[in-house]
């Protein structure tokens, strides 16, 4: 693991890392901040945060406003990147923003070229926490993740199939149903092939109504004003299905707030605060 950068950050440390990924077979970039209660000594717990379409791992660190939270609350954060990079990797044949590059939907592709690469879901719940507990004083045991869109569904369905591993979930404007959504659909068609039998996988609501369960309850949060939320996110197909399966979810719709870093930034602390009770 390569260190591309470190500074001091409310008494701990903001790190950005690179390293040969075994999972996508490229080198992947990532940042970690590590709080002040690391130099006692001891283990602490690590929340993932797993960013939207477009995003590279900067976009939260430059944008999240999480440290203060982390800092206070004895927090290691981890912000991965969001599809493989780098020569060779293959991209929307048009360049589209929402399949490709910067959006990997946290899925292992079966279809060519993209099965060559884009293995993010072996990425972010094997290699990743793997490759952090190695380097970072992490107590494997006290793992919780988090996203927004595209990173709240993979947060949710990394959450809901791997409850002894993520033992605290929560999202931001995610992506719940993306077997019912047009951006669900051009990705996970386009990943996974056209068969909606292993969509379901990959899909939170599906996820529940399969019989799949979180380690405790589920936060979401979700900005009213959000220019996806009526197409693309519909949170309330998650509340239908959380209700019928007795699961233990609050939706929090949040007045006036769109889909930026400036709606997650306003809540994040309170993530933070919520993860670091039940980790
Ligand atoms: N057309 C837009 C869409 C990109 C966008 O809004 N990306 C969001 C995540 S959307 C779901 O996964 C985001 O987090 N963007 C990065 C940011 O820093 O705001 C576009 O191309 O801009």
């Amino acid at each position: 693991m390569e260190t591309l950068s470190t500074s001091k950050a409310h008494g701990g440390t903001l790190g950005v890392y690179r390293h040969a990924s075994s999972a996508t077979d490229t080198d992947m970039t990532f940042s970690v901040f590590v709080p002040p209660q690391a130099e006692e000594g001891g283990k602490l717990p690590v929340l993932f945060y797993l960013s939207g379409l477009t995003c590279t791992h900067a976009n939260v660190t430059d944008k999240g406003e999480y440290r203060r939270a982390c800092a206070e609350h004895g927090i290691i954060f981890v912000a991965p990147d969001t599809s493989p990079r780098g020569e060779g990797v293959a991209d929307d044949p048009e360049g589209a923003y929402d399949f490709g590059l910067g959006a990997g939907f946290y899925v292992n592709a079966t279809v060519s070229p993209f099965a060559a690469h884009y293995r993010m879901w072996d990425y972010i719940a094997e290699e990743l926490p793997a490759l952090v507990a190695a380097h970072f004083p992490i107590d494997p045991a006290r793992m919780g993740i988090t996203g927004h869109s595209m990173g709240g569904h993979g947060a949710l369905t990394l959450g809901l199939t791997y409850p002894d591993r993520f033992r605290s979930l929560s999202a931001f404007a995610p992506i719940v149903a993306p077997g019912q959504v047009p951006w669900g659909h051009k990705a996970l068609g386009g990943y996974l092939g056209e068969d909606r039998t292993g969509w379901r996988s990959h899909d939170a609501v599906a996820l529940i109504e399969d019989g799949h369960r979180p380690a405790g309850d589920i936060l979401v949060d979700q900005g009213d004003a959000d220019s996806f939320l009526a197409e693309q996110l519909r949170p309330q197909l998650l509340c239908e299905a959380a209700d019928r399966a007795g699961v233990d979810l609050t939706l929090r719709m949040q007045p006036g707030y769109d889909h930026s870093y400036n709606f997650i930034s306003t809540f994040m602390a309170d993530h933070i605060r919520w993860h670091a009770e039940r980790l």
